[in-house]
C-alpha cells in the first residue's frame, strides 16, 4: 500500500497541506520578483525553462558542516502556490500603472504544476556549493519562488545546525530542552526554532504551540515566580496526599516533609551543610509536589542552592518516597553550574546512603541560564553532574551567526548553461543542471561530494573517479567509492513522470539527522579547526565550467 502511494500519478490528485505559517503566500517575496516576472512576460520569455540551484557558500558557526532543514515547508508552499484575486489586485496596485492587464490574467493561471523540485532529504548533513534544492520550471514562476524558498531554508538550516552543534558538545546521553520561545525573533522565529532544534537533535521543547503543531515532546519545570509567590507552609491548606498505589493516605504531607527536613539536618553525613532553610521555598516545593507527586522537579536557586534549595528538595523528595513516589530532580538556573551540580550530586548520594533510598543519588539535575556551545564545552572540561540542559536565547536566536546566506542562482535556461562570475572565486556559480553524489570510503565515512553534469553516468562503486576542486586546478583526488549515494531526489515532479518522494514524519527527519551526524568523520565535526569536507566536480564538469568562464569573462585591456 505504502509503496503504491509513492507513485507520481497516485500523488497527483492529492491535496497537500499548506505551509505551517499562513503568512507564507506568493506575496511573501521581494517586489523585484514580480517586476521581473512582468518583464519576462512582456518579453514573451515567461515560459522559458529555467533551472535554479539553492545553495550556501560557507558553513555557519565557524564549523565545517550544516544540517539541511526547511524542505517540508518548501514543498507544501509549492504544492499550494497560486494567487488569490485579492493578492492579484494588490500586485496590480503595487506595480507601475503602465503594466498591462494581460499580465494579471497570466498571474491568475500561475501555479507550480509545471515546476520540478529536486532536493536533498531534510535532516541531511550538507556542505557549501552543493545544491540543496534544484528548481526547474517556467522562468517567471521559478523567479517568484526564489525569496520564499530562501526564507524557508535559511533560518531552518541555520537553527537546525546550531542545535546539532549544541548536541555534539553536550554528548549523546544528555537531555536537551529548547526553552527559547520567550526570547526568539517573534512567533515564527520561535515556532521554527522549536521545529528545527528538534530535527537537529534536541529532545523536547517548552513551546506548547510547537508541541501541538508538530507533536514535539513537551517538557518544563517551574519558574522563580512560583517559588517566590509562597510566603510560608501555613498557606498550604489541602495537605493530604494519597500514596502512589492508592492503598493509604498521608493526612499531613507538610508535617511529613518537616520531619524529613529535621532528619536531614541532624544526619551525621550531612551535618553542617545547612541551618534553617527558606520556609517560603519549602512551601512552594511542597505545593508543587502536592500538585504533581509523580513529576516533582524543583527550581532550587531562588534563595541559596546548597543551604536551602537542595535540602528543601531532598526533604520533599524523601516524603514523596515514603508514599511510593519518585521525585524527578532539580533545576539550577544561576551560579557556577559545574560546581553546584557536583555538590548537589554529593548530597543526593549521601541521602541515598544515609536513608537507604535506592536511586536517590541518580536524581536528575537540569541546568539553564544563558547556556551556549561555549558554556557547555567549559562545563565538560570542568566536570559536572548535569543530566539535562534547558537552552533558550543563544540557541533560537542563533546568536553566534545571524544568517546562513543561502542563495538561488540561475544555472541553465532553455538547456543553455549559465554562469555568474565574481571577483571572489568562492562566489562564482556552478553552471549547468547537475547531479550530486556522496561517495563513501572503506571506513564507512563519506569522503567527498561530487557534482557532475546531468548527462554524465552515475559514479559506480569500485570505479576510480577523479574528483576535482571546482576552482583550484591543482587540487584533485582519485576516489574508489565503496558506496555511492544520490543526493538530489525528486520531491515535486511537475509534469515529469518521476516518482515523488514522500515527505517523512518529523521524527524520521530527526532520526535521519542524528544518524548522519554520528556517521561523519570526527575531524569534520570538532569545534576547533575542523577539517573542511571536500566538495568536488567531475573532470567533465570542471572543464566545462572553465570553458564557460573564459567564454563569458571579457579580456581586459592594459593601457
Ligand atoms: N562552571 C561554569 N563555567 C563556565 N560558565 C558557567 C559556569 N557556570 C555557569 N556558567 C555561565 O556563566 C554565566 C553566569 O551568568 P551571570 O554572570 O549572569 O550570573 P548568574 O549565575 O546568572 O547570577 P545571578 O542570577 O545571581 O545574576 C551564564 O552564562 C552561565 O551559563
Ligand atoms: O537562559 P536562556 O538560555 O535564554 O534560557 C531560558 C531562560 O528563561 C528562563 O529565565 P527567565 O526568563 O525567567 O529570566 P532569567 O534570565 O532572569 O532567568 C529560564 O530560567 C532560563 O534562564
Ligand atoms: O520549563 C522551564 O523550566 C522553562 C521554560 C522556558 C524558559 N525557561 C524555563
Ligand atoms: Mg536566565
Amino acid at each position: 500500500m505504502e509503496a503504491k502511494e509513492n507513485g507520481a500519478s497516485e500523488n497527483a490528485g492529492r491535496v497537500m497541506d499548506g505551509p505551517t505559517n499562513p503568512m507564507v503566500t506568493p506575496l511573501l517575496t521581494d517586489l523585484y520578483q514580480f517586476t521581473m516576472a512582468y518583464a519576462y512576460w512582456k518579453a514573451g520569455k515567461h515560459n522559458e525553462r529555467a533551472v535554479f540551484d539553492l545553495y550556501f557558500r560557507k558553513n555557519p558557526f565557524g564549523g565545517e558542516f550544516t544540517v539541511f532543514a526547511g524542505l517540508e515547508e518548501c514543498i507544501k508552499f509549492i504544492a499550494n502556490f497560486n494567487l488569490t484575486e485579492e493578492e492579484i489586485s494588490f500586485i496590480c496596485e503595487s506595480l507601475p500603472g503602465s503594466c498591462e492587464e494581460g499580465f494579471f490574467n497570466y498571474l491568475r493561471e500561475v501555479d507550480c504544476s509545471d515546476v520540478e523540485v529536486y532536493a536533498i532529504s531534510e535532516g541531511t548533513v550538507v556542505f557549501p556549493k552543493v545544491p540543496l534544492l534544484r528548481v526547474e520550471g517556467p522562468i517567471a514562476v521559478v523567479q517568484l519562488l526564489e525569496t520564499p524558498l530562501l526564507n524557508l531554508v535559511n533560518f531552518a538550516s541555520l537553527v537546525a545546525t546550531n542545535a546539532a552543534r549544541h548536541r555534539l558538545v553536550a554528548g549523546k546521553s544528555k537531555m536537551l530542552l529548547e526553552f527559547g520561545l520567550r526570547r526568539a525573533q517573534g512567533p515564527d522565529g520561535a515556532i521554527g526554532a522549536s521545529k528545527y532544534c528538534y530535527i537537529g537533535g534536541f529532545d523536547a521543547t517548552s513551546n506548547v504551540a510547537a508541541g501541538r503543531l508538530f507533536r514535539i515532546p513537551l517538557r518544563g519545570t517551574h519558574s522563580h515566580a512560583f517559588v517566590s509567590s509562597f510566603m510560608s507552609p501555613d498557606e498550604i491548606l489541602e495537605r493530604s496526599m494519597c500514596s502512589s498505589d492508592g492503598s493509604s493516605t498521608c493526612e499531613d504531607f507538610v508535617s511529613l516533609v518537616q520531619s524529613w527536613l529535621n532528619k536531614i539536618q541532624w544526619s551525621k553525613s550531612l551535618s553542617g551543610i545547612f541551618g534553617e532553610t527558606n520556609q517560603s521555598e519549602l512551601a512552594a516545593f511542597m505545593s508543587y509536589a502536592l500538585a504533581f507527586p509523580n513529576n516533582f522537579l524543583a527550581l532550587v536557586d531562588t534563595y541559596d542552592v546548597m543551604r536551602s534549595g537542595v535540602p528543601n528538595f531532598c526533604a520533599v523528595a524523601l516524603a514523596l518516597s515514603d508514599l511510593g513516589y519518585k521525585a524527578v530532580g532539580i533545576r539550577l538556573d544561576s551560579g557556577d553550574l559545574a560546581y553546584l551540580s557536583s555538590e548537589a550530586r554529593k548530597i543526593f548520594n549521601a541521602v541515598e546512603k544515609e536513608f537507604g533510598v535506592p536511586g536517590f543519588g541518580k536524581m536528575s539535575i537540569t541546568a539553564s541560564n544563558d547556556l551556549n556551545e561555549e558554556t557547555l564545552d567549559a562545563l565538560n572540561k570542568q566536570g559536572h553532574e548535569v543530566d539535562c540542559f534547558g537552552i533558550g536565547t543563544y540557541l533560537v536566536t542563533c546568536y553566534a551567526q545571524a544568517a546562513l546566506g543561502c542563495v538561488f542562482k540561475l544555472v541553465e535556461i532553455n538547456n543553455q548553461p549559465r554562469i555568474k562570475l565574481s571577483e571572489d572565486v568562492s562566489k562564482v556559480s556552478m553552471p549547468c543542471k547537475k547531479r550530486c553524489y556522496r561517495l563513501y570510503g572503506k571506513e564507512g565515512y563519506s569522503l567527498v561530494d561530487i557534482l557532475t553534469g546531468e548527462n554524465e553516468p552515475c559514479p559506480q562503486v569500485g570505479e576510480r573517479i577523479l574528483c576535482r576542486h571546482p576552482f583550484n586546478e591543482s587540487k584533485r583526488a582519485y576516489v574508489v567509492p565503496k558506496r555511492v549515494e544520490v543526493l538530489l531526489k525528486c520531491y515535486w515532479p511537475g509534469k515529469s513522470d518521476k516518482v515523488r518522494e514522500e515527505l517523512p514524519a518529523l521524527k524520521d527527519i530527526r532520526d535521519h539527522c542524528i544518524k548522519q551526524l554520528e556517521q561523519m568523520r570526527p575531524d569534520h565535526m570538532r569545534r576547533l579547526n575542523p577539517t573542511p569536507y571536500k566538495v568536488s566536480v567531475s573532470a567533465k564538469l570542471y572543464d566545462f565550467i572553465h570553458f564557460l568562464w573564459l567564454n563569458e569573462a571579457p579580456v581586459g585591456e592594459l593601457q
